[in-house]
């Protein structure tokens, strides 16, 4: 029988550098021999994306109500797992995915302030006892993020998403519900300066990896 792989996830709020370093996370894994499937949420499969649309797009005329936004976050995640990580598991191939339920504890839960309690329903209704084997979490100062976003925005005459749009109170409630997820599973998260120099960061990331799997070996 195959082994099943092995779930990874990257968190943290925007412009942190999950996008930057998944690309380093893969190539990583793909350099031990693995088949890696790098894949994001919301999103992942045509579907998921067109959830993932309707989330982030912000409609003035109404605004989505924060139960609605969880109950879309969890119905792309179930299409994604349905379609996407699932599959790719059972066959032995490792799946690094850019953000997961942990980012629904933060913006929902931190953000929104939905009770974890209702998220944690919805968590175990969804993905049945799966979860991340290791999730890294990237972890800096709001306002320095803000600025790499800012740049990032101005260099591709992006606009900015529903999410974006949000206030600094809301950025900072997502930073410490993160924090507050990684204190209270430290086995599976792993906290990562964000803040430093891109090299030092990669370098932290993959020491962090090996360490854990060295663990699964
Ligand atoms: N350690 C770092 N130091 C400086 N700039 C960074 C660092 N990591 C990422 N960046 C830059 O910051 C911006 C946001 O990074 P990105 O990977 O898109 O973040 P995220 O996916 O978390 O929103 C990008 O322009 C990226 O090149
Ligand atoms: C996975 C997930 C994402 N989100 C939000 C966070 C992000 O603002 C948005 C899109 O994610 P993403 O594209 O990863 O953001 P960025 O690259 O700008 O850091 O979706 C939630 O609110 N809940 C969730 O469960």
């Amino acid at each position: 029988m195959t082994e099943r792989g092995r779930f990874i996830t990257l968190e943290g709020g925007e412009g942190v550098g999950k996008s930057t370093n998944l690309a380093l996370v893969v190539e990583h894994l793909r350099g031990h021999g693995h088949e890696v499937v790098a894949t994001r949420e919301p999103g992942g499969t045509p579907r998921a994306e067109d959830i993932r649309r309707l989330l982030l797009d912000p409609v003035e005329e109404e605004p989505l109500a924060p139960d609605a936004e969880l109950l879309l976050v969890f119905a792309a995640r179930a299409q994604h797992l349905a379609r996407v990580v699932r599959p790719a598991l059972e066959r032995g191939a490792w799946v690094v995915c850019d953000r997961f339920t942990d980012a629904t504890y933060a913006y929902q839960g931190g953000g929104r302030r939905i009770e974890a309690s209702r998220i944690a329903e919805l968590e175990a209704f969804t993905q049945q006892g799966l979860e991340p084997d290791l999730t890294l979490l990237l972890d800096m100062p709001m306002a320095a993020a803000q600025r790499r976003l800012d740049e990032r925005l101005h260099g591709q005459g992006e606009t900015r998403d529903r999410f974006e749009r949000e206030r600094a109170e809301f950025f900072e409630a997502v930073r410490q519900a993160y924090l507050a997820r990684a204190a209270s599973a430290p086995d599976r998260m792993a906290v990562i300066d964000a803040s430093a120099d891109l090299e030092e960061v990669k370098a932290e990331l993959l020491a962090r990896l090996d360490e854990r799997m060295a663990t699964w070996r």
